[in-house]
């Protein structure tokens, strides 16, 4: 099974197209190809699959099996990698993505003088602030600035669902934040069924916040996409931030726009190749996809 590996702002995914659908061992495969001493390690295994209703499909699979309904890094990592390869016809700036959460997502890619791919602008489409991914049953009502208690720690928390769902919190230095104590506890709370994607967030100024992330199913990663817009939306919401402002990660920067007319969150950054390679069929096996 040949392989790209992908990273944006350091969020890294392997990437693997040519299947019809996606592979029964699809869990399996993520956890052993992900892992970071076994495998060729990254957050995620993404399969770029048919589509009937846009350009091509992606399915995300976290390093630990489970299945993610979006990803904001690994969509920019998709579009880089169909018109790189010219799996797209290379006169089109502007494709579409299914995702298994967000339906057709457009994307626009810009391209460096080497007509490769260097940024690419996602629409990802609408926030949902309540909804099966997130809590609806405190009061009935979306979840905005609730408290939430993690083994005897307070917390303030609003829910924010990008197709995937998000527990936004706001805290006094994001950069500093025990990410690695807290996020776990809060991923896996019962407020959420389906479990969260959690970030942890420190408003810098009208157009700037600046966030940590812990991941549902990947744990602590250097950047997150759609941790990001569910991030802007809770700062506006909290009326901290202006609809446009960039989001800092520890992988880089990311722009994001909550557009007030169409209520559409667009959010622009990298994408980079980092190598290629093949998954010899004795590991497949290993895995049971052979
Ligand atoms: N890193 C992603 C989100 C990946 C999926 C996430 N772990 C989940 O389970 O929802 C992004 O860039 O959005």
């Amino acid at each position: 099974m040949k392989f790209t590996k992908l990273q944006g702002l350091g969020n890294d995914f392997i990437v693997v197209g040519g299947e019809e659908r996606l592979p029964e061992h699809a869990a399996e495969l993520a956890v052993r190809l992900c892992d970071r001493n076994f495998g060729i390690g990254a957050d995620g295994l993404v399969f770029v699959l048919p589509s009937d209703i846009a350009d091509y499909t992606m399915r995300i699979i976290n390093a630990d099996g489970s299945e993610a309904e979006q990803c904001g890094n690994a969509i920019r990592c998709v579009a880089k990698y169909v018109y790189d390869n010219a799996l797209v016809d290379r006169n089109r700036t502007e494709l579409t993505i299914e995702t298994k959460g967000a339906g057709a997502q457009p994307v626009q890619l810009t391209l460096g003088d080497d007509g490769r791919v260097v940024q690419v602008r996602v629409d990802m489409g609408e926030p949902v602030l309540e909804g099966r991914l997130v809590p609806t049953t405190i009061d009935g009502n979306p979840v905005k600035d609730y408290p939430i208690e993690a083994e005897g720690r307070q917390f303030r928390f609003t829910a924010v669902s990008m197709g995937n769902p998000h527990c936004v919190i706001f805290v006094d230095d994001a950069a500093e934040f025990d990410l690695h104590t807290w996020g776990p506890k809060l991923e896996t709370h019962p407020y959420f069924p389906r479990r969260a994607n959690v970030e942890f967030v420190t408003v810098r100024s009208r157009s700037h916040a600046e966030m940590r992330v812990w991941e549902r199913g990947a744990g602590p990663t250097l950047a997150c996409g759609t941790g990001a817009c569910a991030t802007l939306v809770a700062a506006v919401l909290a009326g901290q931030t202006e609809r446009t402002a960039t989001v800092s990660l520890k992988g880089g920067d990311l722009l994001i726009e909550w557009n007030e007319r169409n209520n559409r969150i667009y959010m622009t950054g990298p994408a980079e190749i980092v190598f290629t390679g093949e998954v010899p069929g004795n590991v497949l096996a290993k895995a049971g996809a052979r």
